[in-house]
C-alpha cells in the first residue's frame, strides 16, 4: 500500500458514520450474488480496494469464476419447434437440411444442449436485461471497477436492440447512462482532470478546460443531429427511465466526480472516432493503437466530458449517426462495424493528488453472416470478409485461452492477428470483469448462424475471470518524468492541433455555408438578368404594338373623318333623299366603325394601363436588383477574407504540425542519448572494475616480492588514473 491509499484509508475511517452509499434497490443484487446485508459504503471505497461492497462483490464474483454468458431470443420469432429452454441450458434439435447435419445418415438426428449463465426468453423486455445483467456492474463501476460487455450474434439477431434500443424501449447504454446521472450526486463542471486513452490522466487548466467545453460544444450542435427531435425524444425517454430505482449516494466528501464518454467503430480492421465530424464524402481519419503497460490503447481517441444524461445521449446520438450501417438481405439496417461505446469515471481527491478511472466498455460487435446469405456484392463482400474473419479470431483467441487455463496447454493465443482482440485482451484475459450476451433469431432459416454462436458461447463460458487488483503507480526515475513530461508537451500540442482542426473544420463549414448563399445570390442575380431582358423585350413590343395600334387609330379617324365628310356632302345634295339605300349603307358602316375605333380606344387604355403598371414592377425590380447586387459584392467580399484567413490557420496548423514533428524528433535524439550515456556507463563501470581487479593483482604481487609499495596506495592511484582517463573520455 502506497502513501496516498494510507491517507485515503485514514480518511474513509474518519468519515465512515457519516458518509455512506446505500444500495437502495435490492434488484441491483438480484442476479447471481449473495443479498449483501446493510450495505453502507463511502463513496471514497471507489478508491479502496478493501471496502465492504468490494469484498462482497468480489467473493461473490468468486462463486462463479466463468465469464458470464447470457442467451437473448430475438422476440416475435416462434422458437419452440426448435429450441427448448430448460432453466439456464438451451436444448436446439438440429433441422434437416442445416449445416451441420451435412455429415449424418438418414435417419439420424441430433439434439444440442448449451448451458448459459442465464437465458432471456423472447418475451423479457430491456429493463429485465439491464436488472439482470448490467445493473449490479454499474455499482462496481462505481466502486472503480473496470467492466467490458459484448454483444455477440448473427446479423439482425437483435444485438443493437439490446446494446442501444430505440426511444420506446431503451437499451442498456442510455439506461446505464441514466442510471450513473441519477445514482451520482452533481458532477464537476470543470473537471480537474481528463482521462487520457492512454490509462493516464491530463491536468486541465483554464485553456484546457475552455478546449473541451469547446469540443463538446461542437458535437452537441453539429449540424448532422438534429438537436430538437433528440432533447424531445430524450426527455421521453427518461420520463420512461424515471420510475426505474437506482443506488443512492448521500455524501462523497472531498472526492470530485466526472463522467466521460468516447465511441469508437472498427471498421475494416481500421478504427474511426465515431465524435469526430468528418466532411462529407472525405476518407475518415484513422486511430492507431497503443500499447502502454501492456494494455492496449486507441491513440488520440475523443473522450467528452459529460455533465447530465442529456449530453451524453446527444453525445451517443451523434456516434450512432457516423457509424457504418447497410442494407444486407438479413438485415435492412445492419452494422457493419463493431462499435465500441465507453464510460469512465474519474475520481479525483480534493486532499491530494490521488485519480481513479473506472472503465465500462460496451461493445456492439458485428454480426456474423453467411456470405450466400447475405448476397453481398463489392464493398459489402469485403466488409463481411473482415467481420467474419475478426469474429473468427475472436473465437479462436477464446479457444486458445480456454485450452490456456484449462489444459495448461501453452497454444499461441492470436490477439494480435485483429484490432478487437488486441483492445480486450485484458478483459479476454480474464483480468477484468467481462459479459457476454449472445443473441439468437430463433426462426428456422437462422439455423446455422444460431449454432455457431451457441457454439462461440460455450467455449466462452469455459473462461477462467480472475480480476487483477489495481497496479500500483511504479516510482518514477528521471528519465521517466522526463519522458513523461515531453509525454505532456506532446499531448497538449496534439489537443491544441485538434483544437486547431476543430476551428478549422468550423471554419471551413461556416465558409462552405457562405459559399451556398453565394451561389443562392448569384442565382437571384442571373435569374434577376434574365427578367430584366424579357421585360425589356416586352416593353419593345408593348411599344410596337402600341405604335401599331396609334397608327390604326389614326387611319380609322382619317377614313371615319372622309365618310363624315361625305356623308355631309351627301346629305346636302340629295336634301329630301334621306332615306335611300346608300345613305342606310354608310351609316351602317359608319356606326360599325364607330363602335370598332371605340373598341380600339378602349384596347389602347388597357395597354396603356398594364404599360404603366409593367414601368412600375420593371422599377421595383430594379431596385431590388441593385441592392442584390451590392449584397453579392459584400459577400464577396467577406468570402476573400475567410479564405485568407483559412490559410492563415492552414499554414499555422502545418507550422504546429512542424513543430510538433521536431519535438518528437527531439525526444528520440534524448532517447538515443539516453541510451547511449547508460551504455558509456555500464562500459566505464566494467573497465574500471577491470582496472582495479588489475590494479590489486599488481600490488599482490608486489608485495610477494617484497616490495614497499602499499596496496591502497597502488589501488588509489590506479583508480585515480583510470577515472582521469575515463573523465578525458567522457568529456
Ligand atoms: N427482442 C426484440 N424485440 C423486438 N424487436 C427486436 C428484438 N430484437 C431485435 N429486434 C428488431 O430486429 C431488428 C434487427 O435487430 P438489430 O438491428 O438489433 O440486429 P443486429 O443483431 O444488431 O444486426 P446487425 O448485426 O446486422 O447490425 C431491429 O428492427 C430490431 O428492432
Amino acid at each position: 500500500m502506497n502513501f496516498l491509499d494510507i491517507n485515503i484509508m485514514e480518511e474513509v475511517n474518519t468519515k465512515m458514520v457519516t458518509s455512506f452509499l446505500h444500495a437502495r434497490d435490492k434488484s441491483i443484487l438480484a442476479f447471481n450474488r449473495a443479498e449483501l446485508k446493510n450495505v453502507k459504503v463511502n463513496l471514497e471505497n471507489i478508491i479502496d480496494e478493501n471496502s465492504e461492497v468490494t469484498n462482497n462483490i468480489q467473493s461473490s464474483d468468486q462463486e462463479d469464476k466463468s465469464i458470464r454468458v447470457y442467451l437473448r431470443l430475438k422476440g416475435g420469432v416462434p422458437y419452440e419447434d426448435l429450441y427448448q429452454i430448460d432453466g439456464d441450458c438451451l436444448t436446439c434439435k438440429v433441422p434437416e437440411g442445416s449445416y451441420s447435419t451435412r455429415n449424418l445418415r438418414y435417419g439420424e438426428s441430433i439434439t444440442r444442449t448449451y448451458g448459459f449463465t442465464k437465458i432471456f426468453g423472447p418475451d423479457v423486455t430491456q429493463i429485465d436485461i439491464f436488472n439482470n445483467i448490467v445493473k449490479a456492474r454499474l455499482l462496481g463501476f462505481i466502486n472503480g471497477r473496470n467492466s467490458t460487455l459484448f454483444t455477440y450474434g448473427a446479423s439482425g439477431s437483435g444485438k443493437t436492440f439490446t446494446i442501444v434500443g430505440t426511444p420506446e424501449e431503451p437499451g442498456l447504454i442510455p439506461r446505464a447512462l441514466e442510471y450513473i446521472f441519477r445514482t451520482l450526486p452533481d458532477l464537476d463542471d470543470k473537471p480537474k482532470v481528463k482521462p487520457l486513452s492512454n490509462g493516464t490522466t491530463q491536468e486541465l487548466d483554464a485553456n484546457l478546460l475552455r478546449i473541451e467545453k469547446y469540443n463538446k460544444s461542437a458535437v452537441l450542435n453539429a449540424t448532422l443531429i438534429d438537436k430538437t427531435v433528440h432533447v424531445k425524444t430524450y426527455r421521453q425517454m427518461q420520463e420512461r427511465l424515471s420510475s426505474e430505482p437506482v443506488a443512492e449516494i448521500v455524501d462523497i466528501p472531498n472526492v470530485s466526480v466526472s463522467i466521460w464518454v468516447s465511441f469508437a467503430e472498427i471498421y475494416n480492421e481500421n478504427i474511426h472516432d465515431l465524435l469526430v465530424s468528418h466532411p462529407k464524402g472525405k476518407q475518415r481519419p484513422k486511430l492507431a493503437l497503443g500499447n502502454s503497460n501492456d494494455q492496449i490503447y486507441i491513440k488520440n481517441l475523443t473522450s467528452v466530458n459529460v455533465s447530465n444524461g442529456l449530453e451524453a445521449y446527444q453525445i451517443q446520438q451523434f456516434g450512432i449517426h457516423n457509424l457504418r450501417y447497410a442494407s444486407t438481405a438479413i438485415n435492412s439496417h445492419s452494422s457493419r462495424s463493431h462499435s465500441i461505446f465507453t464510460i469512465q469515471l474519474v475520481q479525483t481527491s480534493d486532499i491530494s493528488d490521488d485519480v481513479h478511472i473506472s472503465s465500462f466498455h460496451f461493445c456492439d460487435l458485428a454480426g456474423s453472416e453467411r456470405m450466400k446469405k447475405t448476397m453481398n456484392m463489392g464493398d459489402r463482400l469485403k466488409e463481411s470478409n473482415n467481420i467474419n474473419t475478426s469474429l473468427l479470431v475472436l473465437g479462436r483467441c477464446i479457444e486458445n485461452i480456454k485450452c490456456l487455463q484449462q489444459l495448461k496447454d501453452k497454444r499461441l493465443i492470436p490477439f494480435r492477428e485483429s484490432k478487437l482482440t488486441q483492445l480486450f485482451k485484458r478483459a479476454l484475459l480474464g483480468y477484468e470483469n467481462i459479459e457476454m450476451i449472445v443473441n439468437i433469431n430463433p426462426s428456422r432459416d437462422m439455423f446455422d448462424e444460431t449454432h455457431h454462436a451457441l457454439n462461440f458461447s460455450a467455449i466462452a463460458k469455459e473462461i477462467i475471470v480472475e480480476e487483477q487488483p489495481k497496479k500500483t503507480l511504479k516510482r518514477k526515475n528521471r528519465f521517466s518524468e522526463r519522458m513523461e513530461h515531453k509525454e505532456e508537451v506532446d499531448n497538449k500540442e496534439t489537443e491544441k492541433l485538434k483544437y486547431m482542426v476543430c476551428e478549422l473544420y468550423n471554419e471551413i463549414e461556416q465558409m462552405k455555408h457562405d459559399h451556398e448563399k453565394e451561389i443562392e445570390d448569384e442565382k437571384t442575380y442571373v435569374s434577376n438578368l434574365y427578367k430584366k431582358y424579357y421585360e425589356d423585350k416586352l416593353k419593345r413590343l408593348e411599344a410596337e404594338k402600341a405604335a401599331e395600334i396609334e397608327m390604326l387609330h389614326e387611319k380609322y379617324q382619317l377614313e371615319l373623318e372622309k365618310y363624315t365628310d361625305d356623308s355631309v356632302i351627301n346629305i346636302s345634295s340629295s336634301s329630301n333623299e334621306c332615306n335611300s339605300p346608300c345613305t342606310d349603307h354608310k351609316a351602317e358602316r359608319k356606326s360599325s366603325m364607330k363602335i370598332q375605333i371605340d373598341k380600339l380606344k378602349e384596347d389602347d387604355l388597357l395597354m396603356k394601363n398594364e404599360l404603366e403598371e409593367m414601368k412600375k414592377k420593371v422599377k421595383k425590380f430594379s431596385l431590388e436588383n441593385v441592392k442584390l447586387q451590392e449584397e453579392c459584392a459584400m459577400w464577396r467580399q467577406e468570402y476573400m477574407e475567410k479564405d485568407a484567413l483559412l490559410k492563415d490557420a492552414q499554414s499555422l496548423h502545418a507550422d504546429l504540425q512542424e513543430e510538433l514533428g521536431d519535438l518528437k524528433k527531439e525526444l528520440k535524439a534524448l532517447r538515443a542519448q539516453y541510451i547511449s550515456i547508460v551504455e558509456e556507463k555500464d562500459r566505464t563501470d566494467q573497465r574500471l572494475t577491470f582496472m582495479y581487479q588489475n590494479s590489486y593483482r599488481d600490488s599482490y604481487d608486489s608485495d610477494e616480492e617484497g616490495n614497499t609499495i602499499s596496496h591502497t596506495q597502488n589501488q588509489s592511484t590506479f583508480s585515480q588514473s583510470c577515472i582521469k582517463d575515463e573523465d578525458k573520455k567522457f568529456y
